[in-house]
């Protein structure tokens, strides 16, 4: 039993032993059967007629469990039980009339004229002293010595409910505020149960999911939430979800995830998840945050777009081109397919900046970039390399030279036409050069530089329209 002293201690103030009550919120609470059985088994170890659990509030007493007593509190001034909490042990009164302190109580003077008083102060773990397990009876009388310990011993039990009070109070509060925190982070936050249900999930969440949870299996998480990887399109593998992953036992750091909710816009979320684990190391499921980067996604999405393309024409550039060949070519391996790289340099281009200027120029370079893209064909991949040169990947080309001369007809009939710039009538020529290589030869820098050459022997030699080199050969 924990020995204190508040009465001497002067950290145990009465405003901290009300405060500490307050804490409990016990008062005027309705009856509890675990307090009553105490009060009974005190009236029935005892043998007297009332028994009371008693909480001394600042002013009244008030029963929370009651044997032998029709009314359920009285005030501070005519309660027994003050002089019971001002000490730490059991206090006994065999005759309250013969005792000073208590003999012009009016439930001693008058009804129900009691005499007999003995109250065991219900302290908790803090020490606080809330009130008693008290047994009153209207003779005097004595207890005995197993009867004291019992009433010691049933006291301590009372004020281990209180605790368990006071600790389920504590964990409803805490329980309360981190709900509050979490409904109004700005991140998402989703959880999982140890069997994989879907339980916590935050206001961010919900808003971003569209839909409230439900108790889906994860396999149908993605497609339920329009869950999709990083590119947006690819919608994710049931094991790939994040809050999956971490259910299956992994740590998931910056996992990036797209979600597609139908009716809003695709909001790019990096994930953190982590499993839950008992002290034991069982499973109490996972926890996953999301934080938006939508932004940041969308900005770098443009720096790669920017980084790609050809500012002056909006054509993809050289970095694009060679990383779309490197993709064609493969393509070209697996379908066992011949490949064909046109190289086109316009012809007469300087003149046209010296006369006229390079703003002229450079529309000129935009006219024809649209032309050369205007007559391509579907699947066909043109870019600018630099200056006035542009090339070509025809997909799924024969390398015929009768089909390559109608592709060279096309181009030059598409650059030849006059062109109308700035109330101008300007006219550009080209030269085109193909290079030819089977799927398993076809090597990327090979290609180019073969077209390259054949274009500038094509551009040496006006008498032919186009010139085809064989990039197998060395
Ligand atoms: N307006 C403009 N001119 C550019 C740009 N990039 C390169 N040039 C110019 O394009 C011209 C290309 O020169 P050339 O290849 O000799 O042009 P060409 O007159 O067609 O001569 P050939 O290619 O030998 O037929 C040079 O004068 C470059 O300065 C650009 O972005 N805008």
């Amino acid at each position: 039993m924990p020995s204190t002293h508040h009465d001497t201690d002067p950290g145990m103030t009465e405003a901290g032993r009300l405060r500490a009550l307050a804490e409990l919120q016990i008062m005027d609470t309705p009856p509890e059967s675990a307090f009553d059985d105490v009060a009974w088994l005190a009236a029935s170890i005892c043998q007297v007629p009332i028994a009371l659990v008693t909480l001394v509030d600042a002013e009244r007493q008030w029963f929370k469990a009651r044997c032998g007593l029709d009314f359920d509190s009285t005030p501070r001034n005519e309660a027994f039980c003050t002089h019971a909490i001002a000490q730490s042990d059991l206090l006994e009164v065999p005759d309250m009339r013969a005792d000073a302190r208590f003999a012009g109580y009016p439930s001693v003077l008058g009804a129900p004229h009691l005499r007999f008083y003995a109250g065991m102060p219900l302290i908790g773990e803090a020490g606080w002293r809330y009130g008693t397990l008290c047994v009153m009876d209207r003779t005097t009388r004595r207890l005995s010595d197993v009867q004291r310990e019992s009433l010691r011993r049933l006291a301590a039990r009372a004020a281990d409910l209180l605790e368990s009070r006071r600790q389920r109070i504590l964990g409803e509060s805490r329980a309360a505020a981190i709900a509050e925190l979490l409904e109004a982070l700005p991140d998402g936050v989703v959880t999982c149960d140890g069997s994989g249900t879907l339980q916590e999930f935050n206001k961010t969440a919900r808003d971003w999911h569209g839909v409230d949870p439900r108790a889906l299996p994860p396999a149908q998480w993605p497609a339920y939430f329009g869950l999709c990887e990083a590119d947006g399109r690819t919608l994710l593998a049931p094991e790939r979800v994040p809050l999956a992953r971490a259910y299956a036992g992994e740590k998931v750091r910056g996992q990036a995830i797209v979600i597609r909710t139908p009716g809003m816009e695709p909001r790019t979320v990096s994930c953190n998840a982590s499993p839950l684990r008992a002290p034991d190391g069982h499973s109490l499921g996972a926890v996953c945050t999301m934080h938006d980067i939508t932004t940041q996604a969308h900005e770098s999405r443009q720096m790669e777009v920017l980084a790609m393309t050809d500012a002056l024409t909006g054509l993809p550039n050289r970095t694009a081109w060679f990383a779309e060949l490197e993709r064609a070519l493969a393509r070209a391996r697996r379908a066992d397919l011949p490949v064909v790289v046109a190289f086109i340099d316009l012809d007469g281009f300087k003149d046209i900046n010296d006369a006229h200027g390079h703003a002229v120029g450079d529309e000129v370079l935009r006219e024809c970039a649209h032309r050369l893209q205007a007559s391509c064909r579907q699947g066909d991949y043109i870019a600018r390399l630099a200056g006035d040169e542009f090339v070509l990947f025809l997909d799924h080309a024969n390398p015929a030279a009768a089909d390559l001369a109608a592709v060279a007809q096309r181009i030059q009939a598409a650059l030849g036409a006059p062109l109308q710039i700035a109330g101008r009538a300007l006219a550009v020529g080209c030269s085109i050069g193909f290079a030819t290589a089977t799927a398993d030869q076809a090597r990327a820098e090979h290609l180019l530089h073969q077209a390259d050459a054949a274009m500038y022997r094509a551009k040496r030699d006006k008498s032919v329209p186009f010139v085809v080199v064989d990039a197998a050969q060395p």
